[in-house]
């Protein structure tokens, strides 16, 4: 297996929190992160993107130590929660930045940043600013914006939460789409067991800030020994 991205004996406190992971996940899957509210999934994604600094050990992008590294130094692209999004600057504009920091954006760059808005579904939407968006529509534009980076490993903090169903279905879709024709590394925050089910490779359990089970999706959906995973794979997505 080639390592997509490993933690190595990382180990962080947060308030009274601790977390720790020894964690490997192949290059080139989509792993599911599972686990209750407050386990520590953000955490892992926030030590992976490098918002979180590790108190002790080491984490490596495709066998590269990425530890001393500025978030923006890591190849990365992230989809979170609050989207990211600069309120002041229209929708194209926020997707540019995705490509160019400076905005120094080639025909191609332009072509590309209209093809992610059309392939999730904003096609007209580019000179709309965040804040006249609904939330499902920011998560579309933040979802956009991964698409035209091509970054080797992609984080996905529950990306299709403010979704209605068919929506998060076509996204879903989009993503394995693009998973297919890219190979690369996705980690997925996700309360819905659906979404192992449809989407993810691998998933991963996380309780009181540790890995608990790590296996590949189809056997992870069938595993009752494990502490808490029971009430993760009885929830129904509403
Ligand atoms: N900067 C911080 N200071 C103190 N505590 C923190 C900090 N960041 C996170 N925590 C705590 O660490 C725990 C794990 O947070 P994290 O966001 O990783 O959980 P999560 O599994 O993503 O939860 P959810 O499913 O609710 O989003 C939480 O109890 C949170 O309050």
């Amino acid at each position: 297996m080639t390592d997509g991205i490993t933690l190595d004996g990382v180990k962080l406190r947060l308030g009274e929190r601790d977390f720790r992971f020894d964690t490997r996940l192949a290059a080139g899957r989509i792993t599911a992160v599972t686990g209750p509210s407050g386990s520590g999934k953000s955490t892992l994604l926030n030590l992976v993107a490098g918002f979180d600094q590790p108190d002790s050990g080491s984490i490596k992008i495709l066998g590269e130590d990425v530890t001393a590294r500025h978030p923006s130094e890591r190849p990365v692209s992230l989809v979170f929660q609050d989207n990211n999004l600069f309120a002041h600057l229209d929708l194209f504009t926020n997707i540019g930045l995705g490509i160019s920091p400076s905005l120094k954006l080639s025909k191609e760059d332009r072509l590309a940043i209209s093809t992610a808005l059309d392939r999730v579904g904003l096609s007209g939407f580019e000179k709309r600013k965040p804040g006249t968006l609904s939330g499902g529509e920011r998560q579309r534009a933040a979802f956009a914006r991964a698409l035209v980076r091509k970054k080797p490993v992609l984080l996905m903090d529950e990306p299709f939460a403010s979704l209605d169903p068919g929506l998060r279905r076509s996204m879903a879709d989009l993503l394995v789409e693009l998973h297919r024709e890219t190979g690369n590394t996705v980690l997925i925050v996700t309360h819905d067991p659906e979404d192992v089910r449809v989407l993810a490779d691998d998933a991963i359990f996380i309780n009181a800030g540790e890995v608990r089970l790590h296996a590949p999706a189809e056997s992870f959906l069938e595993r009752h020994d494990i502490d808490g995973l029971d009430l993760f794979l009885a929830a129904r997505h509403k």
